[in-house]
């Protein structure tokens, strides 16, 4: 090989592909912070709106403009009817994901400004997707149980109408708060793989809508945003707490990866897990279900014991949308949901200073041959 052979970055691990003023990843000091603030708390003082309206501004909102998102999103909500006919004509062996990737197409076609690429545009469908993925969500799950649609509730706030429209009421407290902290961990994490792809498409300078629905395809995968499914699908198989360290050790030796570990930036640790454990703990507490925590903290010590792992945040995700009452495969699009205010806000910045986004590859195919 000649000495001038590039280094291979594969996974661009190590790679720092730009500057970004939106959330600050720190594996050093365990941080995460959105535009300058601690996720922790954002998640103890705010709402999800607030935490949104951060992420696209770069500041948290007055009241005022707080009111005025509030409005917007509410009257937002429904979904249009073809909306509504594409869910119900998709099949239910589809995967959730699927039937949001394809809703989230529909939406885009549908919207007139969609090729309108100016920054009050881009804000606009940004919060026209905000409020409509809930309602996507929602009902997919009611029909798969055969429900029916239960419209959304504008006296509500967004986490409030986003469990009634998926339960048919209002949740107590602990449920509603527990839900709200799980989307303020979940809107944003920097260069991830969905965050990044959602960049990628808009460097070619393509619409707002094309790059969610190509994040969304990223973050199905169960090495990213697929493993908060994973995880619940790893407790079924575990069965009980007892049953933990065998399962590991079985697991290990097929070579598997164990669901909701690891992570390609955090080496000591999820700067977010701390606070979704605390969450599901009060959720554990609400339904009387330490069954659930005794198994999470067995796999959880077992793991760093066997291979110092620690876990990521759909780790206690998983378990904690499982208790609320979600069925397992609505877990990733609730990240969706949630991600969708970091996805369009990098979106918007990528477009303020766009570069096309093109890496360069090594071939190692054959040399020059010819027919
Ligand atoms: C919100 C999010 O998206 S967070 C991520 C969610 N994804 C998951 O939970 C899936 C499980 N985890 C993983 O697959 C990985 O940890 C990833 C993909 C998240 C990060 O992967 P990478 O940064 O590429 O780490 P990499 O795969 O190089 O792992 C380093 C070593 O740790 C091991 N390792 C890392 N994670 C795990 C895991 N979850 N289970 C078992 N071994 C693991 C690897 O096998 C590798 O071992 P080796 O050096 O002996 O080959
Ligand atoms: O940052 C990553 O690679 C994955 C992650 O935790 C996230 O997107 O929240």
């Amino acid at each position: 090989m000649s000495s001038t052979a590039p280094e291979i970055h594969k996974g661009l691990a190590g790679v720092v592909a730009d500057t970004t003023a939106i959330s600050k990843v720190n594996p050093e000091t365990n941080s995460l912070l959105y535009r300058g603030y601690p996720v922790q708390e954002l998640a103890a003082e705010c709402s999800f709106e607030q935490v949104a309206w951060l992420l696209w501004h770069g500041e948290l909102p007055s009241d005022e403009q707080l009111d005025t998102l509030q409005e917007t999103e509410r009257a937002n909500r429904a979904l249009s009817d073809d909306v509504r006919d594409l869910v119900d004509r998709t099949p239910t062996t589809a995967h959730p994901m699927d039937v949001l990737r394809t809703a989230v197409s529909l939406v885009g076609a549908q919207d007139p400004s969609a090729g309108d690429a100016s920054p009050d545009a881009d804000l606009a469908k940004s919060v026209r997707l905000l409020a409509q993925l809930p309602a996507v969500v929602a009902y997919d799950q009611r029909r798969r149980r055969g429900e029916d649609l239960v419209p959304p509730d504008e006296d509500l706030d967004y986490a409030e109408n986003f469990l009634r429209m998926t339960f048919g009421e209002v949740p107590d407290p602990v449920v509603v708060d527990a839900f709200r902290v799980s989307l303020i961990l979940y809107a944003e994490h920097s260069f991830n793989a969905s965050t990044f792809t959602a960049r990628v498409i808009t460097s070619t300078m393509a619409d707002l809508y094309s790059a969610v629905v190509g994040a969304i395809g990223a973050l199905k995968g169960p090495l990213h945003g697929g493993a908060n499914e994973a995880v619940m699908h790893v407790f079924d198989e575990i069965g009980s707490a007892e049953n933990a360290e065998p399962w590991l050790e079985r697991a290990l030796a097929e070579k598997r990866k164990i669901m909701g570990f690891g992570h390609r930036v955090y080496k000591k640790g999820d700067s977010r897990v701390p606070t979704m454990r605390a969450a599901l703990e009060r959720l554990v507490e609400h339904y009387g279900r330490p069954d659930v925590l005794d198994l999470y903290t067995r796999l959880e010590t077992a793991m760093g014991e066997r291979k110092n792992i620690k876990p990521n945040l759909d780790y206690p995700s998983g378990p904690a949308y499982h208790l609320m009452g979600f069925d397992t495969a609505t877990f990733t699009p609730l990240f969706v949901a949630s991600r969708v205010t970091g996805w369009t806000a990098h979106v918007m910045e990528q477009a303020a200073d766009n570069s096309l986004i093109r890496p360069l590859s090594e071939y190692d195919g054959p040399d020059e041959r010819h027919l």
